[in-house]
């Protein structure tokens, strides 16, 4: 069945949660070993069934809170019983330059005698060098033993940053990481196909400039703030911004510099909404941030024709903290930070503390392991709702990295 379209979108970062899309780590954290754990942006080698159990954990807070929990692994299932999207996945599956054309046919033959399930588990998975049956060709038997013929996709567990929903319309993102490419041929496929989705316009596609889901900050109803460094470019940021006013998704897009290193990935790493005026925010860059303030130009929507086209006006840079506020209609943006002492803040910090997913104005998930970011937050007035993170942090990845929420009710 359709879900009507008011049971989709977002407009902020903190409007109650309804639907969520989840992805319960499986197989593909298995393939994990020290050999290959940094090539798939991993920093070690996760315990899986403790991953799963902090995985089953997460998502039992957010169902008790009301909220929909869906799973990507389970839609692909569903969307694989569609000819169309299975030969779309199986072609991106085995879209490689390292295959040879035998090891490429092989490869996709094996994959479309795979039921539903069984080919959404391999596209996830990935395909091992010695899982493939028949005749493979050069390119397997120069390949080495321990590289992977489809490789699997671990960060999949990461939902936010393969789709982010911006209003009532999805961007499918542009990931940068060889390692995470892949996925957002699944998220494509699952929003094209899936009947859930039906009718969903697609903001932003795979093909365009680098864009990752969290990077992406709905701060307010029309005011989107997009980190701009290891992963989003400055033209995945301007094409944003230009679809976003084109489509009337936003009046302004805050474009904010952080640096390029892997414990600032995304900006929702050193900075998350808890409140519809409050951010939880790392002390190390808060005095720091800036950001350029784009807005559409002269003329505005009147001359938005084209998605692509609209003239942009950019302002800046400014403290973020104060062109957040300015672009929000608000005098100030409160700000929690996780703690006076710097190295506590730096440990916080690189364990996902500041990576908290909102299920309501001031209640938010939180790793439990943060316990001075946690208090700071309860001091602000905010509930922590603490989940284990010991192995899905192995990721680097917190409660908002692994959630993309599908459905927020207006504020
Ligand atoms: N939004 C996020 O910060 N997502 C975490 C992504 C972690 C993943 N291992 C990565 O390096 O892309």
């Amino acid at each position: 069945m359709t879900a009507p379209a008011a049971a989709r979108g977002a407009t902020s970062e903190v409007g109650p949660l309804r639907t969520v899309l989840l992805h319960r780590p499986g197989p593909e954290l298995r393939r994990l070993t020290p050999r290959n754990n940094d090539q798939l942006l991993f920093d070690g080698v996760p315990w899986v069934r403790r991953a799963q159990e902090e995985h089953d954990a997460f998502a039992a807070e957010l169902t008790a809170r009301g909220v929909e929990v869906l799973y990507l692994d389970r839609l692909l299932a569903e969307v694989l019983a569609d000819p169309a999207a299975r030969a779309e996945l199986v072609t991106a599956a085995v879209e490689d330059p390292r295959l040879g054309a035998t090891l490429k046919r092989t490869t996709a033959a094996h994959l479309a005698d795979l039921s539903p399930e069984d080919l959404a588990r391999a596209l996830v998975a990935g395909v091992a060098h010695d899982e493939l049956p028949g005749a493979r060709g050069l390119s397997w038997e120069l390949m080495a033993r321990g590289d992977f013929v489809v490789p699997p996709l671990p960060n999949l567990l990461f939902t936010r940053d393969s789709s982010v929903w911006v209003g009532d319309q999805v961007a499918v993102t542009s990931l940068a990481m060889p390692a995470r490419h892949r996925e957002s041929t699944i998220t494509a496929a699952v929003y094209a196909h899936h009947p859930r989705f039906a009718g969903a316009e697609q903001l932003y596609d795979a093909s365009l400039e680098h864009l990752e889901g969290g990077d992406v900050l709905l701060l307010a109803p029309g005011v989107v703030a997009v980190g701009v460094g290891e992963r989003t470019t400055p033209g995945g940021a301007e094409r944003l911004a230009r679809r976003v006013f084109a489509r009337r998704l936003a009046h302004t897009v805050l474009v904010v510099p952080i640096a390029q290193q892997r414990a600032t990935m995304h900006l929702d790493t050193i900075a998350t909404m808890v409140d519809v005026d409050a951010m939880l925010v790392y002390p190390a860059v808060a005095g720091s941030l800036a950001a350029w303030t784009v807005t559409a130009g002269e003329g505005g929507a009147a001359r938005m024709a084209d998605d692509d086209t609209t003239d942009l006006v950019v302002r800046g840079p400014a403290p973020f903290l104060e062109a957040a506020a300015a672009a929000m209609g608000i005098d100030r943006l409160r700000v929690i930070d996780t703690g006076l002492d710097p190295v506590t803040a730096e440990r916080e910090q690189w364990d996902d503390g500041n990576n908290t997913l909102a299920v309501a104005p001031r209640l938010a998930v939180a790793y439990e392991r943060n316990t001075v970011t946690n208090a700071a937050l309860e001091a602000a007035g905010i509930e922590v709702v603490r989940i284990a993170g010991s192995e899905l942090g192995s990721g680097r990845g917190g409660p908002r990295c692994m959630s993309c929420p599908v459905a927020r009710d207006p504020l």
